[in-house]
């Protein structure tokens, strides 16, 4: 994945620019930042969906990147079953018609569904699963078409710990196993702490880029925040301190809508 000197801006605002980011093959990169900083909308550039105001944006591979958007609780009234979900993540990809493609593309269904912990309501509307549930089999379907790159945004939310810990582990092991390129968005970088390599933290048009050691420091969110910031490490675990920014980090406030 290359991003260079990329730029993106909606009328007067610059959400950020001059973004240079090179995501090698097998690499974890966070993404953070304040509400409406710009990472949901980095991710979007990445799948073509929104054009940079300047730079480039390239994804070096033939494969469709996997996606896993922002949780949005789906309607009560959506009949379609979990497995039909995960098998949308595997449209454009073709193992040929009849019945050896079909076998094949069901067996990828039921490994994706097996992987999220998902077998026990895969057959259910989707529209009647708890958001946790819903949003296992959004992992499942973004990791179903062996993708070289992921673009998750905020994928733990609404995940109980044992499920956070889970497709966390999940994607870590797809990364290393199969050198896919990962690109995290969240809010809270302590359930993937042991596996990041980089932080990308965007502030208000600024950022920066560096291993968890550099970006996650008192003096460097100061910086990027323009108040004072206090990170705190605490058993394994980095914590955030100030009066801004302690609403950002701590809690998960994307009420699903
Ligand atoms: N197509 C658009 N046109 C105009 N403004 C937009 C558009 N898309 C996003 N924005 C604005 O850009 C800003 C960044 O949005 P984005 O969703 O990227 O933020 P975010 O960092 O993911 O925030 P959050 O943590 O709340 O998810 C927001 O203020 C949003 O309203």
């Amino acid at each position: 994945m290359e991003i260079t000197r990329a730029s993106l801006a909606f009328g007067s605002r610059t959400l950020w620019s001059g973004l240079d980011l090179e995501v090698s093959p097998g690499e974890f990169v966070a993404i953070l930042g304040p509400n409406g900083s710009g990472k949901t909308s980095l991710l979007k550039v990445l799948l073509g969906l929104q054009q940079p105001s300047a730079g480039t944006v390239r994804i070096t591979s033939g494969r469709p990147p996997g996606y896993i958007p922002q949780q949005r609780a789906m309607q009560e009234a959506v009949t379609l079953r979990g497995v039909d979900l995960v098998g949308l993540g595997l449209d454009g990809h073709r193992w040929g018609f009849g019945l050896g493609g079909l076998r094949e593309r069901r067996r990828r269904v039921a490994e994706a569904i097996d992987a999220v912990g998902a077998q026990a309501y895969a057959a259910s509307p989707v529209g009647k699963l708890s958001g946790g549930e819903q949003q296992r089999l959004r992992v499942a379907q973004a990791l179903v078409g062996e993708p070289d790159v992921l673009l998750c945004d905020e994928p733990l939310l609404s995940l109980d710990i044992a499920h956070q810990r889970a497709v966390s582990e999940l994607i870590d092991r797809r990364r290393r196993e199969a050198g896919t390129a990962v690109l995290f968005v969240t809010h809270e970088i302590n359930p993937i702490l042991p596996y990041v390599d980089r932080v990308l933290y965007l502030v208000d048009g600024r950022f920066r880029i560096g291993a968890p050691d550099e970006v996650m420091t008192s003096e460097t969110l100061s910086e990027l925040f323009r108040t004072k910031v206090d990170v705190f490490r605490v058993g394994g675990q980095i914590h955030v301190a100030g009066t801004q920014i302690a609403l950002c980090e701590d809690e998960p406030h994307h009420a699903a809508s």
